[in-house]
């Protein structure tokens, strides 16, 4: 479904008119089946999230290729209705003047849906996500945080992708909060059979939810492991990232 091949980051430091570059990924090639959940896990500042907005067209590579069921990502058709994300930080995720029925809709809109079977669906999403219609007149700042989350997962399911990013999507929520939205997107994942790019830097999330998780330290892939032999991993940068759950 997704295929990542070779592909080179790096951003300019030190102001407008140097040359200096600090390069953030390098030499990154993997993919991620149909219906897979596969974990990108790495320490802050590993590249993670960079690798996530090249996964989801909306920053280029320097070089190499990310390739949605053999299309290049960054043309449009290949990612509309394809692929859709859920970021860390739910607060800024909606437009603080929209309703939650409103937020939802505008993916809808975008697949030309009609009023009536997008006003339909909101109900079913809403109640798949463990929120009932009367959610539909909330705003935001009505909202708990694991609420606001819900609503942002509610949305990008909503155009039935096959391919959802998760950045850090849990991180901001309170533990047992965590638990109940991992729980959720376990259950989503069955029920519209889609793939899952879950970004973090939490191992034990990412085995309760992952497939497959690759290592990312200093923007270059580590080690690939499926979670069945997650206490197999072979590099002392996984192994450590391991021993910090163990203890
Ligand atoms: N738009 C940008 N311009 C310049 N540098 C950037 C940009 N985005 C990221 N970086 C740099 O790239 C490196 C990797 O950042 P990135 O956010 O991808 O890491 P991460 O693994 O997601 O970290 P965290 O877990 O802390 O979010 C960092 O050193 C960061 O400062």
């Amino acid at each position: 479904m997704l295929r990542i091949e070779g592909v080179e980051k790096s951003y300019k430091t030190g102001g407008l008119f140097s040359k200096k570059k600090q390069n953030v990924l390098t030499d990154i090639s993997f993919e991620c089946g149909q219906g897979e959940c596969l974990g990108i896990i790495g320490e802050s500042g590993s590249g993670k999230s960079t690798l996530g907005r090249l996964i989801i067209g909306i920053e280029e590579p320097d070089q190499g290729t990310v390739l949605f069921e053999g299309k290049r990502i960054r043309e449009r058709n290949a990612r509309r209705g394809n692929i859709s994300a859920v970021f860390q930080d739910y607060t800024s995720s909606i437009n603080p003047f929209y309703t939650v029925e409103q937020a939802m809709m505008e993916p809808l809109k975008l697949q030309n849906k009609a009023r009536k079977e997008a006003s339909g669906k909101i109900d079913l999403l809403l109640r798949q996500v463990g929120l009932d219609s009367s959610y539909r007149t909330k705003y935001p700042h009505e909202l708990s945080g694991g609420e606001a989350q819900r609503v942002c997962i509610a949305r990008a399911v909503s155009t039935e992708p096959k391919c959802i990013l998760l950045d850090e999507a849990i991180s901001s929520l309170d533990g047992s909060v965590q638990i109940q939205v991992l729980q959720l997107l376990k259950r989503l994942r069955e029920i519209y059979n889609m793939g899952y790019i879950f970004i973090t830097h939490d191992i034990q999330a990412a085995a309760y939810i992952c497939d497959r998780v690759v290592f990312m330290r200093q923007g270059r892939i580590e080690e690939t492991v499926n979670i069945a032999h997650l206490k197999d991993v072979q590099s002392a940068y996984a192994k450590k990232l391991l021993q910090m759950i163990i203890t």
